[in-house]
């Protein structure tokens, strides 16, 4: 089958082979409890079409008597079980193997195997057309005699009984069971529980094959990394698709919106496709198309809504303590109900991985039950993986992407965050213009469809996505953001799950709307700090997480949670070590070492019956972790296996209650981090070998000469002083030297600067240097690390912008002296802090001491210095950033305060303390969209501060 060559299984004698074995190893292991006799041993029955006795009970004839029931036709089936078969249907066939259902009840009546020729279906009497044999199957085929009708009876008694036993008395039915067991596991010793368990050597291979979560995990991370390497390989070239676009556009064969005048926005794409599998799958079953269709491993039909259970699993009660277990523990109605509804008798518990639109609108949804989504849509059909396929789209989706941009942050394969910024500002072209050509575009190259979503965040953009599907686009307005938010229930939010929208439900909070009505200190009370303002500002769709393009592993690990049996400690032993080397691979590929080691057991949970529902899954668990912290990171495969055998031993728990195993690596060291390190120690050591001979060339205080014909003066350490002989002397803006004049005049009589002090200081800014600084070199620290150097670049901006607005009422003959200083005093920060303490806390907030620092720095010094106002407020920011606004208020109310407090030059602070607070709210207002109230205030008449 074509199909079959690309899904991923082809290794494994493709996807039917490995389907087919594994319904016949589930119908050994749930016929062997019921096995009366063994004879039909090694003969296996395959039923095609309607006969009598019916398929099912053909099928139960074959459990009790030691056959094997194809679900599938087979080249090792022995007999093809048939009443009547289309004429195109049987030229195909060997029909040498087409038998009656009558010989089956005959060998059962009689107790041997009889001779199946007289049973023949049909003669091969002519080559072009099989005769159908009027024989014993015609005659047989009209009724049953009495004594099937007495072996069915029987058969079903013998069901019901069983199945009875196990729903009333779950110890009489597993010593029963055990009981059946033991005689059938020494009949059959090589029964499927070891043939497909994870004792058997070949099962990672083929449990790694099979395994959806496995590959798009896989497919995710390889993404990430993906878009780093482009990222990298790029440069600064220019991005080709750009041109052919622009050209387009010129030619007014892509009709736009004029975009030129329109401020610059910032717009975050957010895309994903459709139905990702059953889209690439159609892509092979155009038939299909327009119908209700699932990926999933089962084949579907009635074999889903009728599967063989293993005797020793009790449904019921592992529905019940699933079912529990998702609601009490976990809060979780979504998988209570799943189970609820999907764990009815005989359904398929293999899950939909996607489903098409169409079978949505059944009601059916992606990780649904296949039995119960049969229940919903008895015409669904089922579609099987096709791994490769999915590789294919997700690349050719990320290449057409990073045509135009690689501002990507990689989510999943088939999903991903765009920042268009900059790729709309260069074509000047309209967003949703753009967004209409480039899915086009994918869809043109893969025949599947994607929908987007634009926002100016992330959070938003996806929210749009949501409108926008399927096969559409949707912009979100920030200023539609909040009211739409409102609509939305809790848990589309970002981190918010089960037990946060139980806490919150708790709380008489159903939705966004409601949390939207609520205080952040409420909210922090429910949630605690850091998730309440994450949500205090997501449900108003506000969100400041940038895009993240550059990724990096934090962890990599090998996870079984199916075909887990072990007997013996030697069993699992050897499957430890075989799935540490499949982690230690992975390690390996990614070039990287770890520094911790986790064990992540799953046991089967007391109450939990000893076979699972799931064929070989792993049923009602307890997970278990255990951890080691080595002293050195390694990649070395001997010393990760003996200390995952360690960390086992030192578990205790008996090998055949486990029924999941996973190895996590973490704290994992980077190489291309490492390098970077050196590459940015080398950086600095140069510059600071720069900076030592521009010692010599850098003057510590510039000169400024003319229009400030101001004496030098050695102590004129700070803007204030600069400030004030500006105003004095400004002549080009009256009000504003009116302004600050008098400010400086009111603190003139308090300072040591006097109207009638000798002249002021001489024409000089000083660069305030380190040790002018009340607060320490290294509290101006930046991070070296990505995100922090944004901040970092973010804050100089900002930092920028509050000494401009500080000093923007100073006549303009001053500005290059300005900003000479502003300029000069952010090389500084740059340079200094790499010359001594490389690594040192950022935010001097952080100091659990940060009120006394506040105290002494306003009592000791006489005039703020602008490099400290700069300071405070950069690091309030921060804390305005990291949404911690009960600090920021704490903060300002303990400052203002203190500045209160001040009796000389008392003015100065009052400005500053202005000055700090007014960004602050300013930077408030931006990221929180509202106003902190700060219930302290400066309220003085001498400089006419008061709040406004
Ligand atoms: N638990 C999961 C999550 C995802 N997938 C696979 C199947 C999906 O087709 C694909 C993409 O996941 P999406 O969440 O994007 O789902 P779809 O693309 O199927 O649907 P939608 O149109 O809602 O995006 O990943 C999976 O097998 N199991
Ligand atoms: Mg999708």
């Amino acid at each position: 089958m074509a199909d079959e060559d690309h899904n991923g299984f082809s290794e494994w004698g493709g996807y039917f082979e490995a389907k087919k074995s594994k319904l016949e190893e589930q119908f050994a292991a749930a016929s062997n409890p019921f096995r009366k006799s063994n004879l039909f041993d090694g003969i296996s029955i395959f039923v095609n079409g309607l006969t009598n006795p019916t398929a099912d009970e053909l099928k139960r004839i074959m459990m009790v008597h030691g056959g094997t029931f194809h679900h599938y036709e087979r080249s090792h089936t022995k007999f093809i079980i048939a009443s009547n078969l289309p004429d195109v249907k049987v030229r195909k066939m060997d029909t040498s193997r087409i038998i009656a259902a009558q010989w089956v009840v005959d060998c059962v009546e009689q107790n041997r195997v009889l001779d199946y020729k007289p049973y023949l279906l049909y003669t091969n009497q002519k080559t072009t057309q099989p005769r159908l044999n009027f024989g014993k199957g015609k005659k047989n085929d009209s009724t049953l005699d009495n004594s099937t009708v007495a072996e069915e009876t029987e058969l079903d008694g013998i069901l019901k009984e069983l199945q009875q036993d196990v729903a009333t008395s779950p110890k009489k039915h597993i010593s029963h069971i055990n009981n059946l067991s033991a005689t059938t596991t020494s009949n059959h010793p090589n029964s499927s529980h070891s043939a497909r368990t994870a004792v058997d050597p070949e099962f990672l291979n083929e449990f790694y094959k099979n395994s959806r979560l496995h590959h798009i995990a896989t497919l995710g991370a390889g993404f990430k990394q993906y878009v780093c390497e482009l990222r990298q390989a790029h440069g600064n070239k220019p991005f080709v698709k750009r041109g052919e676009l622009r050209t387009l556009l010129v030619a007014g064969k892509l009709l736009s919106e004029d975009v030129s005048t329109k401020t610059p926005k910032r717009y975050v794409m957010h895309i994903d496709m459709d139905c990702f599998f059953v889209s690439v799958g159609l892509r092979s079953h155009p038939d299909l198309r327009g119908l209700p269709i699932a990926v999933t491993h089962s084949k579907g039909g009635t074999g889903a809504t009728d599967v063989p259970v293993h005797p020793q699993a009790n449904r019921q009660v592992e529905r019940e303590l699933f079912a529990q277990r998702f609601e009490q523990h976990l809060h979780d109605n979504v998988r209570a109900d799943k189970v609820r509804y999907g764990f009815q008798k005989n359904m398929s518990l293999s899950e939909i991985a996607s489903c098409s639109y169409e079978a949505r609108a059944k009601g059916i949804r992606n990780g649904m039950f296949v039995g119960q989504a049969l229940k919903l849509c008895p015409e669904l059909k089922t579609i099987p993986y096709d791994f490769e396929g999915y590789r294919e789209v997700a690349f050719a989706l990320y290449n057409t992407v990073a045509q135009y941009t690689l501002n990507i942050e990689a989510v999943s394969c088939d999903e991903m965050f765009v920042d268009l910024t900059d790729v709309l500002q260069e074509l000047q072209v309209d967003v949703m213009t753009f967004v209409t050509h480039l899915r086009q575009e994918v869809r043109d190259i893969t025949a599947c469809p994607c929908s987007a979503g634009v926002a100016d965040n992330k959070l938003l953009a996806r929210m749009a996505t949501k409108l926008a599907k399927p096969n559409g686009q949707h912009l979100l307005q920030t200023e539609d953001a909040a009211n739409y938010m409102a609509t939305l229930a809790l848990d589309v939010l970002p981190g918010v799950g089960s037990s946060i929208t139980y806490k919150l439900n708790q709380a008489g909070l159903s939705n966004c709307a409601d949390v939207q009505q609520v205080s952040l200190v409420r909210l922090e009370m429910l949630l605690g700090k850091k998730m309440a303002q994450t949500l205090y500002q997501n449900c108003r769709g506000i969100d400041p997480r940038p895009l993240v393009y550059e990724q990096q592993r934090k962890s990599i690990s090998a996870e079984v949670n199916y075909g887990i049996r072990f007997s013996k400690y030697e069993e699992l032993e050897k499957f430890l070590k075989q799935l540490s080397g499949e982690v230690h691979s992975r390690l390996i590929e990614i070039k990287r070492k770890a520094k911790s080691i986790t064990l992540k057991l799953m046991v089967r949970a007391a109450e939990a019956p000893v076979e699972t529902s799931k064929f070989m899954g792993h049923g009602i668990c307890d997970n278990q972790t255990k951890s080691l912290l080595l002293k050195q990171s390694t990649d070395d495969l001997e010393f990760i296996t003996q200390n995952v055998l360690k960390l086992m031993k030192e578990s205790g728990f008996p090998p055949n209650e486990l029924r999941g195993i996973g190895i996590h690596l973490s704290k994992l060291d980077d190489v291309v981090e490492s390098k970077k390190e050196n590459l940015i120690m080398n950086m600095f050591s140069k510059i600071s070998e720069k900076q030592k001979d521009k010692s010599i060339n850098i003057p510590i205080a510039i000169p400024i000469k003319e229009p400030l014909d101001m004496k030098a003066k050695s102590d004129s350490t700070n803007v204030l002083s600069l400030l004030k002989n500006a105003a004095t002397r400004s002549k080009s803006n009256p009000a504003a030297a009116f302004k600050i004049a008098n400010f400086f005049q009111v603190t003139a009589t308090e300072s040591s600067y006097s109207s009638s002090s000798p002249p002021p200081p001489p024409p000089m800014i000083h660069v305030a240097s380190w040790a002018d600084c009340f607060l320490n070199r290294s509290d101006l620290q930046p991070s070296t690390s990505k995100a922090g150097l944004a901040r970092e670049n973010k804050r100089l901006c900002r930092a920028d912008q509050i000494v401009t607005k500080y000093m923007e009422e100073l006549p303009q003959h001053m500005h290059p002296a300005i900003h000479q200083y502003i300029t000069l005093n952010n090389k500084q920060k740059d340079v200094a802090p790499t010359v001594e303490q490389p690594e040192k806390q950022t935010n001097i907030f952080v100091n659990p001491n940060y009120k006394s620092l506040l105290a002494t720095w306003v009592k000791t010094e006489a005039v703020p210095k602008p490099t400290d106002v700069n300071l405070i407020y950069l690091n309030i920011c921060d804390l305005v950033l990291d949404n911690q606004m009960d600090k920021v208020y704490e903060i300002m109310k303990y400052f203002c305060c203190i500045v209160k407090t001040k009796r000389r030059n008392s003015c100065c602070w009052h400005m500053a303390y202005n000055e700090i607070e007014s960004n602050i709210q300013e930077k408030v207002q931006e990221i929180l969209d509202c106003h902190i109230y700060i219930r302290e205030a400066i309220d003085c008449c001498k400089c006419q501060s008061f709040r406004s």
